[in-house]
């Protein structure tokens, strides 16, 4: 049977004009090789280098590669022109991959669906991001003060302690993203505030293990349902369990408005109830958007401050701006966007680190990537039906023939002329775009700002080698955290 289809293939490439990239060779008979070394480049917290090593092993001037593994075949793409196509053409669309391994915490809804179902939750989702009043520097700065508390600086000295600010950072990006969407904040950040579970347990534990285990189901691809536990569904169950008691108390109030509504604070539950009473309906949606915009936004937040920790000179640059603009003022978010120099920051702390360094589409029908076939890399690429295609942004966003042979250098004055193309897209392109991209940028630039304001120095803390350690936790973070030091500007008066 398969013979018969891959000469059906073969014919149809062959009419369209398509020839085949170059084939990445299986090192054992089982024709897992790749997808075993990967798996250890992963382990060791240098995934995104492997496929960059990998592709640059068959030339640096090759941008596709077709990867058999097993009984199944992949196509690996770093061309911009692909990206354009994959992220445009209807031809392709999120793969079964995704919607498998997610299906257990999130339920149908917009990150896990294709065709109409997906089209319902983008255009019930889409208006509350266009809404300015989503933004909210006020529900920053509440959460951003529980964060404060954990950094104590010596009275004599104005340092705190060293301090790995990475997971703290996800708690601040779990505290807010919950007070936004739910109108009810998880308070992780506050002392003796937390949510708990039965057993004790911080609620934030749950989210974090339930994604270790959605990882592990979508590295082992179409097998991944060898891996489900009573753990795994007590995670879930648990987060179930928070989001439905929130769901069914807003829905059963009389109330028009919640209190936090009253006092003036957006909530996206409380908007989409004016379009839905459905209570399953309304749990999946709003758990969508708190998975794909915490940890996003956590990493990013971290990224940043990895980054400006090593690069004083960057960070003396971005406090001069802030107090130049803003005094110690709380800044407002239009004026941030316009902020080049925060915003070229964050451009190249999400080039070089990549918080999502791996994308995917599958072929939803026999279709064609315009580019890397043949000897030359300019013919198309044939993409049968059910194909999936990974696009790897890491390894785009290291292409020295297109950033430069500072490519790993961080350097946010690149930001000055370079005009991205799809080459760096981050967030997504096309219709699927990621819908929390001006929110999180938002958020990342008020906490960074109100840094600069705090702290006249971060010092990094680490010790070690110093490699940078890209850890897969489905976003990329740093393996080693974001171990620093901070000092308070007001000590050095
Ligand atoms: C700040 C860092 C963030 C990054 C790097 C990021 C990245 C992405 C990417 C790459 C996608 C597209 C996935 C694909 O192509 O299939 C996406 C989709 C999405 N993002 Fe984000 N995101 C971030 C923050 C946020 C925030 C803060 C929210 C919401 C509050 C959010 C909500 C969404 C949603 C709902 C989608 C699904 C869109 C769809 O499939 O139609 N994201 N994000």
């Amino acid at each position: 049977k398969s013979k018969v289809r891959k000469r059906r293939n073969n014919e149809k490439a062959a009419t369209l004009g398509c020839q085949s990239p170059p084939v990445y060779r299986s090192q054992n008979l089982l024709g897992n090789s790749i997808l075993r070394a990967s798996m250890r480049a992963t382990k060791e917290d240098r995934g995104p280098q492997f496929v960059v090593d990998t592709m640059n092993s068959f030339g640096l001037d090759c941008h596709t590669v077709k990867v058999p593994i097993m009984d199944y075949e992949l196509l690996v793409t770093r061309d911009p022109e692909n990206c354009r196509a994959l992220f445009t053409s209807p031809d392709f669309d999120i793969s079964d991959t995704r919607q498998a391994s997610w299906m257990p915490l999130l339920g149908k809804g917009i990150f896990t669906s294709r065709g109409d179902i997906w089209k319902h939750s983008r255009s019930l989702l889409r208006p509350q991001f266009s809404r300015e009043m989503i933004s909210d520097p006020n529900l920053e700065e509440e959460h951003l003060q529980n964060l404060y508390a954990r950094l104590q600086a010596d009275s004599s000295t104005g340092w705190t302690d060293t301090v790995d600010l990475a997971p703290l950072l996800f708690k601040l990006t779990l505290d807010t993203s919950t007070d936004f969407i739910f109108g009810r904040s998880t308070y992780t950040l506050k002392e003796g505030g937390a949510i708990k579970d039965k057993n004790g347990r911080e609620i934030d534990h749950h989210f974090n293990e339930a994604k270790v285990w959605i990882d592990k189901r979508g590295a082992l691809a179409k097998f991944y349902w060898l891996l489900n536990s009573k753990e795994f569904k007590e995670h879930c169950d648990t987060i179930h369990d928070f989001a439905d008691s929130i769901v069914a108390e807003r829905l059963a109030s009389k109330e028009k408005k919640t209190a936090s509504e009253k006092a003036g604070r957006y909530n996206l539950l409380s908007e989409l109830a004016k379009d839905t009473q459905n209570a399953r309906e309304l749990r999946n949606e709003t758990l969508h958007v708190l998975i794909a915009g915490r940890d996003t936004t956590g990493c990013l937040l971290g990224w940043v401050f990895y980054f400006l920790a090593r690069h004083p000179v960057v960070y003396q640059k971005l406090r001069d701006a802030v107090l130049e603009q803003f005094g110690e003022r709380q800044a407002d978010f239009r004026a941030l966007n316009n902020f080049n120099y925060m915003q070229w920051v964050i451009n190249e702390s999400l080039r070089i680190a990549t918080v999502i360094p791996m994308n995917e589409r599958r072929a939803q029908r026999d279709t064609v990537l315009p580019a890397g076939g043949g000897p030359d890399g300019k013919s198309p690429v044939f993409a049968p039906k059910g194909t999936q295609v990974l696009i790897p942004l890491y390894a785009m966003q290291h292409r020295k023939d297109i950033w430069g042979e500072d490519a790993e250098e961080f350097r946010p004055e690149r930001w000055a002329t370079h005009r991205p193309g799809f080459e760096w897209v981050p967030f997504g392109a096309g219709a699927r775009k990621c819908l929390g991209q001006q929110f999180g940028r938002q958020e990342v630039s008020y906490i960074v700002s109100r840094f600069c304001q705090k702290y006249d120095r971060i010092e990094n803390m680490e010790q070690g080698d110093g490699r940078i350690r890209l850890h897969h936790a489905i976003e990329n973070r740093s393996g080693t955290g974001v171990q620093i030091r901070l000092h308070e500007a007001k000590h050095s008066t």
